[in-house]
């Protein structure tokens, strides 16, 4: 099978988790490219996955079949303007994965007329883990569509949104879940830290807890209120967490905590659509 040249705009957190997956997936690191302003995070890649690294994004863009674009939503519009001759000229395939950064938008920066995937993975991407959300514009094939699934799908599950504006919910579930999870792993190292548990003891706990429960909330039928219940012995010692959770409103968190995430996507859209 022949592999299309990946080229990746921007050497950071969500790209080298990308990057990492598709070498680790089998991705041929000579036909990955990546270009970014820190040179240190070049170095990096170069080293760590194998792949082809420059400072010149514009090298990056004339070399890609598909480019993915992994810069931070503030600064996509001149990144995107400073490539627009380029890829009116080349027309790959375009990826972002940029949080509120809308087709339209992105569209026009480019020069329009583009075909685009918009993208929202995560960084457990790194180990095959990710969980992605994609939606394309009007002006991508199906196989183009195929081609940024297989891509995705290389480093995790896919899934496709039939409204753009769902990915904005997407941002804020999976996109931005991973560090939800990690700061209730934080605190319950934090907890088991206080009740007298060394730290390399805390932490393997922690890890392999979150493993397992992950694990077999994947691989069971029954979904987690079942699960959580079948680890709540009546009058035992989880039935007195889940009471002090619940007693200090946990749902009420975290719906209001994925709420300001969404409405921080949407106000993205606003402040960098005009
Ligand atoms: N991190 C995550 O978990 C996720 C991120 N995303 C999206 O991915 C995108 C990147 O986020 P993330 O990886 O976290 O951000 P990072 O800041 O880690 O990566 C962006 C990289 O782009 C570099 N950069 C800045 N200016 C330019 C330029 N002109 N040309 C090339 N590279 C440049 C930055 O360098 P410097 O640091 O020196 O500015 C940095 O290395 C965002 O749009 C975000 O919404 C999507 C899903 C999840
Ligand atoms: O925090 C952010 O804005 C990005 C998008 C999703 C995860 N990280």
């Amino acid at each position: 099978m022949k592999h299309k040249t990946l080229g990746f705009i921007g050497a950071g957190n969500m790209a080298s988790s990308l990057v990492g997956g598709l070498v680790a997936d089998g991705y041929p690191a000579r036909t990955i490219w990546v270009s970014d302003v820190d040179e240190a995070k070049l170095d990096a890649l170069s080293l760590k996955f194998g792949v082809n690294v420059s400072g010149d994004n514009r090298q990056v863009a004339r070399l890609a079949e598909i480019l993915i674009l992994a810069v931070k939503p503030q600064i996509l519009r001149e990144v995107a303007e400073g490539l627009a001759d380029i890829v009116a000229e080349t027309r790959p395939l375009v990826l972002s994965v940029a949080a509120g950064v809308a087709e339209s938008s992105l569209d026009r920066w480019l020069g329009g007329d583009q075909a685009l995937v918009r993208c929202m993975p995560n960084t457990p991407a790194l180990v095959k883990s990710s969980a992605t959300a994609l939606h394309a514009n009007g002006k991508t094939t199906s196989a183009q569509r195929s081609e940024a699934e297989s891509i995705l799908r290389a480093v995790g599950v896919t899934v496709w949104v039939e409204r753009e504006e769902a990915l904005d919910a997407v941002t804020a579930i999976s996109g931005s879940g991973p560090a939800y999870f990690f700061l209730l792993m934080e605190a319950m190292e934090n907890a088991a830290a206080s009740l007298g548990l060394d730290p390399e003891t805390a932490r393997l706990l922690v890890q392999q807890t979150a493993l397992g429960a992950a694990r077999i909330a994947i691989e069971s039928e029954e979904g987690p209120a079942q699960l959580r219940q079948r680890v709540t012995s009546p009058k035992g010692t989880t039935e007195r967490a889940i009471g002090v959770f619940e007693e200090r409103g946990l749902h009420e968190i975290v719906r209001d905590a994925v709420a300001a995430a969404h409405a921080r996507a949407v106000e993205l859209a606003r402040e960098l659509g005009a």
